[in-house]
């Protein structure tokens, strides 16, 4: 009988280095896999002309929202809706988290990374999928790679869970993990409340329909690198949820997160215990382009480590999505397809990060006129 045809065939990611191990035995070396082509090298942040308050994300303060009267929230909600319409991102601040839990978070998460390779390994990334320690996204011997450790874990609902990959070391790395899981999703769900209202609808419009919403951590670890200017800490991308919410170290920490605006990469200066909020792909098809999910990257430092917490935070995978009929008309025609989330995320999940490209999953391919 002929061999079943192989439907998956398995995956050759070659020899990955573990880059915190590389820049403690060989600090100098930076192996060809991390170097980027010409094209793609960084622009730093310290030489970079746009560091300036006039290229800096907008800060939200959600106390306005929640507790301002009717001019502050006005004034907080038209706010919201420029920064999510020519930025895609803001950082949130006052945003009611504990500073204790944030702190507390970024300390169990440090102490993961700082274990032996051989501990972190009990929780491996096997190649092909996404959770637990390792190289997520790589899929081919050639591929270039991000100078980042990485932990991504599914937390709600239980079902994405793997329990087999959430730490046990540091002891108090689990508990810690979900209460901060917690804060983080009414987080999102308040913010979401806004930014339906930012764009003219219901309240509650997203998180009804949003059904049995999916939550996931990606705890990432730039260590130091010798050539910055060669290696990209993480490749440019857009998230593929409805809102990610990004913990960076805080003033003081070195500037890794960067986004395409008008062409430039604008560097995120970090603000002491303020969130970063980004606009999803989601939310970019659900309001037919007019909230984009904007490209990012990180970049890495010569002398200073790096740590990102973030939680992508997105509808349930059954859930149908396409552009809200709200905001279609003939001045807005629809650019999106319909499609579930599940099938969103296997895409997703199955193609290497590149810029917006995942996105063309759902776009609505305009006929080019030849004429
Ligand atoms: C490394 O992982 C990611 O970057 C990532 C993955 C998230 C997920 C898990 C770690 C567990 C299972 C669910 C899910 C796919 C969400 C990014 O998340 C983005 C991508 C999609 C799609 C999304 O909703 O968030
Ligand atoms: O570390 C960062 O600043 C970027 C992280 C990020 O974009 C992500 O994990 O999706
Ligand atoms: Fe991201």
């Amino acid at each position: 009988m002929a061999p079943a045809p192989n439907i998956n065939p398995p995956i050759n990611v070659g020899h990955i280095d573990d880059v915190q191990e590389l820049r403690k035995t060989k600090p100098i070396t930076v192996p060809e896999r991390y170097v980027r082509d010409m094209a793609q090298r960084p622009t730093l942040a310290t030489s970079s002309p746009c560091s300036s308050s006039a290229m800096s994300i907008p800060v939200i303060d959600l106390s306005e929202l929640v507790e301002g009267g009717e001019d502050e929230v006005q004034r907080e909600v038209l706010k919201l809706a420029s920064s999510c319409e020519e930025w895609g991102f803001f950082q949130v601040i006052n945003h009611g988290i504990d500073k204790e839990l944030l702190e507390s978070i970024e300390k169990v998460t440090t102490e993961f990374f700082m274990l032996p390779l051989e501990e972190k390994q009990k929780y491996p990334m096997a190649p092909g999928t996404i959770q637990g320690y390792g190289h997520a996204f790589v899929f081919s011997e050639d591929q270039k790679l991000d100078w980042c450790n990485m932990l991504a874990l599914g937390v709600e609902p239980h079902c994405i869970r793997n329990p087999k990959l959430w730490p046990t070391n540091p002891p108090e790395f689990r508990e810690t993990l979900e209460t901060y899981s917690t804060s983080i999703r009414k987080l999102c769900q308040t913010l979401l409340r806004f930014i339906a209202l930012s764009l003219g609808l219901n309240q509650d419009r997203f998180n009804e329909m949003f059904g049995v919403t999916v939550q996931a951590v990606r705890m990432n670890y730039y260590p130091p690198c010798s050539r910055p200017d060669l290696v990209l800490g993480l490749s440019p991308h857009s998230d593929g949820s409805a809102l990610t919410v990004l913990q960076q170290g805080a003033a003081g920490s070195s500037v890794g997160l960067q986004i395409l605006k008008d062409n430039i990469w604008v560097p995120v200066q970090p603000l002491e215990n303020a969130l970063v909020i980004n606009i999803g792909d989601t939310i970019e098809v659900l309001t037919n382009g007019k909230y984009k999910s904007v490209e990012h990257r990180a970049v890495t430092h010569k002398e200073k480590d790096r740590l990102s917490i973030v939680t992508f935070y997105a509808p349930g995978y059954e859930i149908e999505l396409g552009p809200l009929p709200e905001l279609v008309d003939k001045n807005h025609p629809c650019m999106y397809r319909r499609y579930n989330h599940g099938e969103y995320s296997r895409h997703y999940v199955t193609n290497k990060l590149q810029g917006k490209k995942t996105l063309d999953f759902a776009k609505i391919q305009t006929q080019v006129s030849t004429n």
